[in-house]
């Protein structure tokens, strides 16, 4: 039986007559084939990488298993069309806090139409991709069994100023979760879900090191999906802090040359999640300099 994804948090989605991923119960995630050139790229991505041998062990955990493709109907109705059958990567999660990050200032590959660019540029300029190196594409927190999730409008979270990525980056990790953006987050799991030999920032440098050195691919518009487990964290177990990379459809070869699109997007990320762990209660103030004009200052002062 298959059924829409209960915890995605970016991308074409099912429903209402559209086309979108669906799930089945044994843990396999199927993602419809692009009629376009995405789907036969991201599939000759997949059908690539799942068989270079090229490709440590350390690093391939970090993509979702490749089971091939099959044809499915489809969640818009229109009969059976091809998919990817992918490994469900929520799966065995109960409430995961999920964040999907676009890595790179520049979301387009090179041999990408003229309007495509066009469209993309645009996107990445009036988003943080460009001032930052990657935005936040959509996000799902979980708060406690009352609250639910704090699922913010998609848009909302995609052009923030750093202060702001900041301060979500926190939000993602606190107990005290909530609608709130001047609440103070407390980053009472930081330490166990970013930090620690196995945490988010050590999984983020291992990446990092393949990076600084392939020049095999090249993933543009690929995204960065962190999850967690906060009723874990609440109970004081291992909240499974894990990253995955997804979305393929704009991945390229390298021809020798290193992916500094996706590295720069990650090594700023990594330095948020990095400030974050040095400073888990550097204090967040938003200040209005001008009428219309709303920025945030920080100053360590150690209040929470
Ligand atoms: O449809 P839109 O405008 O939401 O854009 C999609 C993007 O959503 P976002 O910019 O995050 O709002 C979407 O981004 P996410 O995967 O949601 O981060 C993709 O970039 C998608 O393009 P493609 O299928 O990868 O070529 C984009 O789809 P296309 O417009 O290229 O079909
Ligand atoms: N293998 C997977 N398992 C679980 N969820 C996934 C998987 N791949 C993608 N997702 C979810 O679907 C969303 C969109 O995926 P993505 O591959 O970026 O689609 P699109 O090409 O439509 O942008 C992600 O933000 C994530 O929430």
């Amino acid at each position: 039986m298959l059924k829409i994804p209960p915890h995605q948090v970016a991308g074409h989605k099912a429903g209402n007559g559209k086309l979108g991923p669906l799930v089945d119960e044994s843990g396999r995630f199927y993602k419809p084939l692009q009629g376009d050139e995405r789907g036969s790229n991201e599939l000759k991505f997949y059908t690539s990488f799942s068989s270079d041998t090229r490709i440590p062990e350390h690093i391939s955990k970090f993509f979702p298993t490749f089971y091939g493709t099959q044809l499915i109907e489809a969640s818009d109705g229109s009969g059976l069309k091809p998919h990817l059958i992918l490994q469900d990567l929520s799966v065995g999660r109960v409430n995961p806090s999920i964040v999907d990050i676009k890595i790179g200032s520049r979301t387009w590959a090179p041999e990408a139409s003229e309007e495509y660019i066009q469209k993309c540029l645009k996107k990445d300029r009036e988003t943080s991709s460009l001032p930052l190196g990657f935005r936040l594409s959509g996000i799902q927190i979980y708060g406690n069994k009352e609250s639910g999730y704090w699922k913010p409008e998609r848009t909302s979270v995609q052009n923030l100023p750093a202060e702001k990525v900041k301060l979500i980056l926190k939000k993602f990790v606190s107990s005290n979760t909530s609608t709130d953006m001047d609440l103070q987050p407390d980053c009472a799991f930081a330490a166990t879900v970013y930090g620690g030999s196995t945490g988010i920032l050590s999984q983020l440098l291992e990446l990092k090191a393949w990076f600084e050195d392939q020049t095999m691919y090249h993933f543009y518009s690929c995204s960065i999906l962190m999850m967690f487990e906060k009723g874990l964290a609440l109970e004081g177990q291992n909240p499974g802090g894990q990253i995955k990379l997804i979305d393929f459809a704009h991945v390229f070869e390298g021809r020798g040359v290193i992916d500094h699109n996706f590295l720069g997007g990650l090594c700023s990320l990594i330095k948020f999640i990095s400030e974050i762990l040095t400073a888990p209660n550097e204090y967040t103030t938003e200040v209005f300099s001008e009428p219309d004009q709303k920025s945030l200052i920080s100053s360590d002062n150690g209040v929470n």
